[in-house]
């Protein structure tokens, strides 16, 4: 346990580079590990959730090397190739790493044993296992299909079409992965869109996959027994990190703080839209390609911010960015209701309950339902004061710590450990733009 304190800062200056994007990132290990060939990585996350996938392609035979220049090198086995794994894969934190694997454990004939952390052994697993049980994966798992589990996998899998019963990209990506070894089309149909860099990266590697909208959703469809063929992935600065320092940036006054190379897939950016309509001053400069992901240098002013309502179709494009988008609210003028949230009881904690408890704690009025919570603004007094339980997660963390920071009083939390996942190298970021985090008690 790492306790943090981040206290009341002044204006945020400066650069801050963020790393990779820890979706991509997994995406790039786990499609690497099943082509032919070499795959190169830059600008991979190197944060425990990462590590994990990392660790895993491993275990299933995958050659996976940081190389002296900071670049990842991955020598694959090839579509259906991947060995039983010799001990038990743990995941740690990471539900996209268990989801994806999920599907790539079920598409080849090996017997793995799958588990993770207190907080990703709470996480439903039923939503892959449902689908994957249908091409013909066997599994068995604790009570209410949660980890550990075991996968009986198969290379004679049926494929399947179908619809997606919640927006999850990770469900997505863990059924077009099994078809990638299946015989037949496999289609997965989306009703609301999610991200879509499993089915940018499967085409970059050489996969056939067609995206035709249609009435009842979009209908995904991978063409199986596919060849995969290495090749090169640039990963760009994680939006959902960046929006740690962008909201820091947005609520400090006199701040100004440059976002280089961030990730702007349409299906990412849906808190850089909300806040803009908030009123905050967020420029997008140098909107570029690179590697089949859009990215963009971020230019971020402090603004005064006013509440809105978020409806539940913004969900899914900003789903991981709801503890951070609390906290803007906390400090905007006026309430924000946030719409179509079940899905953040789900996480790595209930973010819902946890956003509404810790910011009450801290001065803040909060209105919570079972999918939504509205947030009474301070128009910029955030008390603070309180001390935090970040409950194994690392987005609670981040944003009670940038609550802390524009707060009157201050906020700790009780462990900053989980950070790592995701966002190793945070305070140093934090504090090297104006943030006054430290370690242990003030
Ligand atoms: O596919 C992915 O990389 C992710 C999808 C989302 O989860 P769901 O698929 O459960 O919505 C998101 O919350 C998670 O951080 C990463
Ligand atoms: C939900 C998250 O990740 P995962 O599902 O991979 O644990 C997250 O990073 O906010």
């Amino acid at each position: 346990m790492t306790m943090l304190n981040a206290a009341p800062a002044g204006a945020l200056k400066g650069d801050a580079r963020v790393p990779g994007d820890k979706s991509i990132s997994h995406r790039a290990l786990m499609l690497g590990g099943l082509a032919l060939g070499e795959t190169t990585v830059t600008g991979l996350l190197e944060g425990e959730d990462v590590m994990a996938t990392a660790a895993a392609m491993r275990e299933l035979g995958a050659i996976v090397e940081r190389q002296a220049d900071g670049s990842w090198r991955i020598l694959g086995r090839g579509v259906g190739s991947l060995r039983e794994p010799s001990s038990v894969l743990d995941l740690g934190n990471s539900g996209t790493s268990a989801r994806l694997l999920s599907g790539i454990l079920a598409s080849h004939p090996l017997t793995a044993v799958v588990t993770g952390d207190a907080s990703l052994c709470k996480r439903p697993m039923g939503r892959v296992i449902e689908p994957l049980r249908a091409m013909g994966g066997e599994f068995q798992t604790r009570e209410g299909g949660r980890l550990p589990m075991t996968v009986i996998g198969s290379d004679a899998l049926i494929p399947v079409e179908y619809t997606l019963p919640v927006p999850s990209a990770q469900v997505k990506s863990a059924i077009l992965f099994a078809g990638l070894n299946t015989a037949g089309n496999t289609s997965v149909i989306e009703t609301t869109p999610t991200r879509d860099h499993s089915e940018r990266m499967l085409r970059a590697f050489g996969a056939e996959l067609t995206v035709e909208p249609g009435d009842n959703g979009t209908r995904i469809t991978l063409v199986g027994q596919a060849e995969l063929k290495g090749c090169s992935v640039a990963v760009p600065a994680d939006p959902s990190s960046a929006a740690f320092p962008l909201v820091a940036a947005l609520l400090l006054p006199g701040s100004e703080v440059r976002l280089p190379n961030v990730g702007m897939n349409p299906q990412r950016i849906g808190l850089i839209e909300v806040l803009r309509e908030m009123g905050g001053d967020i420029t997008i400069e140098n909107l570029r390609d690179a590697a089949g992901e859009p990215v963009a240098d971020l230019l971020v002013r402090a603004s005064k911010l006013q509440g809105i309502c978020v409806p539940a179709e913004r969900a899914a494009s900003m789903i991981d960015e709801y503890p951070i988008l609390a906290v803007a609210a906390a400090a905007a003028e006026g309430r924000t209701e946030m719409q179509g949230l079940g899905e953040l009881r789900v996480k790595e904690s209930d973010r819902l309950a946890v956003m509404a408890r810790g910011l009450e704690a801290c001065g803040v009025t909060t209105e919570e339902g079972e999918d939504w919570l509205t947030v009474v603004g301070t128009g910029g007094s955030v008390t603070g004061g309180a001390l935090i339980e970040a409950e194994l997660d690392h987005r609670i963390a981040m944003s009670f710590l940038v609550l802390g920071s524009i707060s009157e009083k201050g906020v700790r939390i009780d462990d900053g450990s989980p950070i790592d996942t995701s966002f190793p190298g945070f305070v140093d970021l934090m504090n090297n733009l104006g943030a006054r985090i430290t370690t242990g008690a003030p």
